[in-house]
């Protein structure tokens, strides 16, 4: 693996370093340093929570993590949002994203607040050697509106407004938290977060509109709202714009369905894109032709099981379980071993134990089944988790599920 960058190296930076972490992470990410989005991204940045490794006088690496929770089935955890993580062109390959992964995960056991830590993944096959696995998948649509009908709304009791999303920032919050409640995948958004959320920097519009909230308004007030932009394009033939969707919030099916129908029929635009759906989007139970949404599948959220009794008891489980796992983890040795896990819908616990083991995996697949999002039964399949008790899979995989799929909702 090449060396291990020595840790004396890696500090943590101050809140003045930010500038000189932006030019690093533009650097790695082939951006460009506009200042209006080092601004907004100053606003959420933790210096405190952040490893820098310098050569000389020059940012080489550097990692870092937000302070936020992460809806998981029936609950709300604690989790090290890990993020802008670089390494620059010189220096890649030298074992220092490896030196700053080690550091980090074990910082965060330490600290004892965090059980998981979380992601996005610029590519997929940098984190499962941490110990990450790939807990929520999600859905790209990319459409023709013109090939797609949805049904008739059962009640027209809703008025739909349109507004500009700052102006609406709280009353959005408390949709969020209510919605949020019952998701798996969404983080939580303190007054900070929102104003990340709701700030619609220029260099990111590619051409589009200024972000736009669409609200719906149910009987007992704000019920739903879509945030998006449009942008417009003619070709020889007409109008051809398109309707970029960036998330939708939606307490009930007929808010959902009245934001949908809006979106899908705005006048001059005849595509939609929306990135961040989930693989269980109403949406594609609600179009006449869901083939037509044009839908991909692609990775979201990446869990590391940090502290393992605590994460797999903070999590509910959708029905009673019963079981010993024999787990291995060769970054934080403390999570391997024998672990009894007996859950249901209303709470859980983990005690190590010294009786046999019915599975048997590694950390990463805990990370992936910790959401409700891969079944017990396909990482089986795959080899990845061990039977070592016939019928064990078929009793446990349904409590590991959850009735909502794990939905990402936003890149941290
Ligand atoms: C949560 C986030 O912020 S995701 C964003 C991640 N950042 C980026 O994608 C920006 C561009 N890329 C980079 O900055 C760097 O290439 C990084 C951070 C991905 C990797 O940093 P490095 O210091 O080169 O990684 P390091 O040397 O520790 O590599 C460890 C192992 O992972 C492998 N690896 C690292 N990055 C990649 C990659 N992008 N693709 C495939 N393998 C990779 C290495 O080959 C090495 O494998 P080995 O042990 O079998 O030899």
């Amino acid at each position: 693996m090449g060396y291990t960058h020595p840790m004396t190296d890696v500090v943590v930076p101050r809140a003045e370093d930010f500038d000189e972490i932006a030019g690093l992470l533009a650097l790695a990410f082939h951006g460009g340093l506009d200042p209006e989005l080092l601004e907004v991204e100053r606003g959420i940045f933790e210096p405190e929570r952040a490893l820098l490794v310098r050569d000389g006088t020059t940012a080489v690496a550097h990692a870092a993590a937000f302070t936020r929770e992460l809806g998981v089935p029936g609950a709300s955890v604690p989790a090290a949002h890990v993020t802008m993580v670089s390494v620059a062109p010189t220096h890649r390959r030298r074992g220092l994203l490896t030196a700053l992964m080690r550091r980090q995960l074990r910082e965060i056991r330490d600290a004892g607040r965090e059980p998981i830590a979380v992601l996005w993944a610029s590519e997929g096959r940098i984190y499962p050697r941490f110990g990450y696995g790939l807990a929520a998948q999600r859905l790209t649509v990319s459409c023709d509106t013109t090939e797609l009908r949805l049904p008739e709304p059962a009640s027209v009791a809703g008025t739909l407004r349109l507004d500009q999303p700052v102006a609406r920032q709280a009353e959005l919050a408390r949709l969020y938290d209510r919605v949020r409640a019952d998701r798996p995948g969404w983080s939580n958004r303190d007054e900070r977060w929102w104003r990340y959320v709701v700030a619609d920097v220029k260099s990111l519009r590619e051409g589009a509109t200024e972000r736009r909230v669409l609200l719906h308004e149910g009987p007992s007030g704000l019920d739903g709202y879509a945030l998006f932009r449009t942008k417009d394009e003619w070709d020889g033939s007409g109008p051809r714009g398109e309707v970029r969707v960036d998330e939708v919030v939606a307490e009930h099916p007929d808010a959902y369905l009245a934001l949908w129908r809006l979106l899908l029929s705005i006048d001059l635009t005849r595509r939609l894109s929306f990135r961040t759906a989930a693989v269980d989007e109403p949406l594609l139970w609600l179009v006449n032709e869901p083939r037509r949404l044009g839908a991909q599948l692609s990775d979201g959220l990446w869990v590391r099981v940090v502290d393992l009794p605590a994460a797999l008891a903070a999590r509910r489980y959708a029905t009673d379980l019963d079981v010993v796992i024999e787990v291995t983890d060769e970054l934080l040795p403390e999570n391997a071993g024998r672990w009894r896990l007996v859950g249901g819908p209303s709470a859980a616990t983990c005690t190590a134990t010294t009786e046999p083991p019915r599975l048997a995996c590694d950390v990463r697949a805990l990370g992936e089944l910790y959401l409700g999002g891969a079944g017990l039964g396909a990482l089986a399949a795959a080899g990845r988790v061990r039977e070592l008790v016939p019928g064990t899979l078929a009793a446990a995989a349904p409590a590991f599920g959850w009735h909502r799929a794990p939905a990402p909702m936003e890149v941290f």
